[in-house]
């Protein structure tokens, strides 16, 4: 891999440092302070202050994230934005993965990546992406994943659509009825008590969730109002907490009321996770029962929702934006292969293409339906299916077909019947869907 650190060329270095939050070694926290400050110039967002500064960098220390900045080399021009403020950001941090049947496996989440517009398109996103996804596979890890700002970036790398998402509008007037009868019980809460809950009810929907990513110390700050998008605490954050009919927590909602000027009145969900299918049907029930409200907005909501199947109007939701949530890259094709549980019995060979030379080549999958993949090498030999490495990542949670992957061009069935031989064993045991955003 690449050296991080070295000098890539005349005109710039890369850093690449742990994120620190403890003021004592005040180089090392003005550094990243100043890192976090590039990222929100990138990203458009406002200056940030020393208390936002100092609540997102103890979330990144406790992430271990490490944060990558490209400098330029030399002096800068008078009255400009210094040497010590990186042209380029990028940072990563391991977390697991669900990649069905229960089954984590531990991945390279890649996020802030920007690049200042005065240095863009001159290769510095490529230098950062190859030399970090090198080194991840370096370190053993088969998996990278993030999300995307454009669609049009990452496929290039090798990063392929793994699971969608979509904005929701739910009309819980007078024709928001949900079929059946609750299974437990809904309480409202002081949204602080999610600071401990929240991460205690995500680790049951990690565990069952295929395409869930373990999240990061900033989902519980928001979830319970700690944190705005301002730094600040966020106190129109409201929650409400789902008991099982033996009394155990297995849900929660937070919302947020948009105000008395916005009309239709609305609640817009801020985080709602939910360890069960009766959690999460009674979690809708309360939330269409609020008095004095026309919608609930989620912005961040399943496709394959059962919500929809659930009320008596399926029509009460208005979906928009059906958007790409979770893009995967494969650094190592027979463990990622491996790792995963296949559905059902069956043989390919698959031949992977690769243009950054990380896990191109050609295996035979076995798979007898249970707990054990067999994946061999097999150079040379004829494959069933040809793909690039990025849709070998979009068919990887069962959530991407490979028969329309086929029908798009992107597959090539060289063996008939191959391609929905792949979606029978790629497929999962519920819809993939990853709540958390990185
Ligand atoms: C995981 C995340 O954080 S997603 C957030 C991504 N960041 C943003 O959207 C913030 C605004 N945009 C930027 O900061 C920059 O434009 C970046 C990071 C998207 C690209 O950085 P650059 O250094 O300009 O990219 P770089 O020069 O390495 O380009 C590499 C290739 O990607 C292409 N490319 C880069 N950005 C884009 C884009 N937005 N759309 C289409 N193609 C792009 C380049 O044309 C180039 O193609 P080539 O290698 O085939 O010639």
């Amino acid at each position: 891999m690449a050296d991080p650190n070295e000098t890539t060329s005349r005109k710039y270095s890369i850093q690449r440092f742990p994120a620190v939050a403890g003021k004592d070694d005040s180089d090392a926290y003005g550094r990243c302070a100043t890192w976090v400050q590039a990222v929100s110039h990138g990203f458009h967002q406002q200056r940030r202050d020393d208390e936002y500064l100092a609540k997102t960098l103890a979330a990144y220390q406790t992430d271990k994230r490490e944060l990558t900045g490209v400098y330029v080399n030399g002096t800068v021009p008078e009255h400009s934005l210094g040497a010590n403020v990186p042209v380029a950001t990028y940072a990563t941090m391991r977390k697991a993965l669900n990649i069905g049947f229960g089954r984590q496996l531990e991945s390279n989440l890649v996020t802030a990546v920007t690049v200042r517009g005065t240095h863009r398109r001159q290769g510095i996103l490529r230098g950062m992406i190859t030399a970090d996804l090198e080194g991840a596979k370096d370190d053993g890890l088969a998996m990278a994943a993030l999300t995307a700002s454009e669609g049009s970036i990452y496929g290039r790398f090798g990063f392929g659509v793994a699971t969608f998402e979509r904005s929701i509008k739910v009309d819980t007037g007078p024709r928001f009825r949900m079929k059946g009868q609750p299974e437990g019980t809904v309480e409202v809460a002081d949204p602080s008590v999610l600071l401990e809950l929240a991460p205690r009810v995500f680790e049951r929907v990690q565990r069952l969730s295929p395409g869930s990513v373990d999240r990061q110390e900033y989902y519980r700050l928001v979830a319970s109002g700690s944190i705005g998008h301002d730094g600040k605490p966020d106190t129109s954050v409201r929650c409400a907490l789902h008991y099982d009919l033996s009394g155990a927590l297995d849900g929660y909602v937070s919302y947020r009321f948009k105000g008395w000027d916005h009309k239709p009145y609305t609640m817009e969900i801020v985080d709602f996770v939910a360890a069960t299918n009766a959690a999460y049907l009674d979690l809708w029930r309360f939330m269409g029962s609020i008095d004095l409200i026309d919608d609930v907005t989620w912005a961040e909501a399943p496709v394959d929702d059962p919500l929809a199947w659930a009320l008596e109007d399926p029509r009460c939701i208005e979906a928009s934006e059906v958007r790409d949530m979770l893009w995967l890259r494969i650094l190592d094709t027979p463990a990622a292969l491996q790792a995963r549980r296949f559905a059902s019995a069956g043989r390919l060979v698959l031949e992977v293409t690769d243009s950054l030379s990380l896990a191109g080549g050609t295996w035979v999958l076995e798979s007898d339906g249970g707990a054990a993949a067999v994946v061999t090498e097999a150079p040379g030999q004829s494959a069933d299916l040809t793909m690039d490495v990025a849709d070998l990542a979009s068919i990887y949670l069962g959530a991407v077909s490979p028969v329309t992957l086929a029908a798009a061009g992107r597959i090539r069935e060289k063996t008939a019947g191959a391609a929905f031989l792949a979606q029978q064993l790629f497929a999962v045991e519920r819809p993939a869907h990853c709540l958390t955003h990185f």
